[in-house]
């Protein structure tokens, strides 16, 4: 399986719509790859929130049009990283969309843990609810965004859904670049599974992005790993990595179920 992840710069100095052509046309050019993975909100920029109502959309909006056509000229699966989704009542989220190579909406996950504390998402976007594991003809693939990758049980549960290879499109600071490698290695070995981090590169919303888009395997290996500016990370993924490991090192079968949780502090 190739895949390929787009590590696109999304600077304030370019427009969501310029972008979003942009983006299209980087997709159609991987025809012949098997998966393509776009960064967190590339379209509007995770970080430029005074941005976020203007390019608001719905899941069948500019960005799923266009991503969807990509997909199907290219014959590739795509993982258009997440939008801003304006839902009916009016209320955002922060929503990945997978594409099939048809060009179908095959799955969307809504962003659970919402990353900015008393600022951004945490007050100006609703929070997901579900746990998405889409099977495909690669395996269960398991859907989680960025800040996400700092609560483990969001991880596990995607597991047990049947993930095999989980897709993490990311827009994270350069200042926490450490953090990024760790946490993504970690979750990969934990779970054993594949992990592809598609990070934004590129500044908006006064924040330098850290770039870094990563293919880890079950293992924790860094198979391929970008640089700090907009470039295309491709890398051939083989699977049955995924069932080997998880024989050869069957730490998953010891896990221990139902040890009574403490009270919440
Ligand atoms: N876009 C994000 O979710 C940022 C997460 C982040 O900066 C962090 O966890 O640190």
């Amino acid at each position: 399986m190739r895949v390929s992840l787009l590590q696109l710069s999304v600077d304030s100095t370019e427009t969501a719509g310029d972008r979003r052509l942009r983006a299209a046309a980087k997709v159609r050019e991987r025809a012949g790859d098997d998966l393509v993975v776009l960064p967190e909100l590339w379209t509007a920029g995770a970080w430029a929130y005074d941005d976020w109502e203007r390019d608001a959309e719905g899941l069948d909006g500019p960005t799923a049009d266009v991503m969807s056509a990509a997909a199907r000229a290219a014959g590739v699966w795509v993982h258009a990283g997440s939008i801003v989704e304006r839902d009916a009542d009016g209320t955002k989220y922060n929503t990945a969309l997978l594409f099939d190579r048809e060009g179908s909406l095959r799955g969307h996950y809504r962003k659970i843990h919402r990353y900015g504390f008393d600022t951004g998402e945490a007050v100006a976007m609703g929070g997901g609810s579900d746990i998405v594991t889409v099977p495909t003809e690669f395996g269960g693939l398991g859907l989680a965004i960025c800040y996400d990758l700092r609560f483990p049980e969001l991880f596990r549960g995607l597991l047990d859904a049947g993930a095999e290879l989980i897709v993490v499109p990311a827009a994270w600071p350069a200042a926490r670049l450490a953090h990024l490698e760790l946490l993504v290695r970690a979750r990969a070995v934990e779970e054993q599974v594949f992990l592809l981090a598609c990070v934004a590169a590129g500044a908006h919303g006064g924040v330098q992005q850290a770039g870094h888009s990563m293919v880890v395997d079950p293992w924790g290996t860094v198979v391929a790993e970008a640089g700090d500016h907009e470039e295309t990370v491709t890398a051939d993924v083989d699977m049955a990595e995924v069932a080997r490991i998880r024989s050869e090192l069957p730490v998953l079968r010891d896990r221990v179920l139902g040890i009574p949780a403490p009270a919440l502090r």
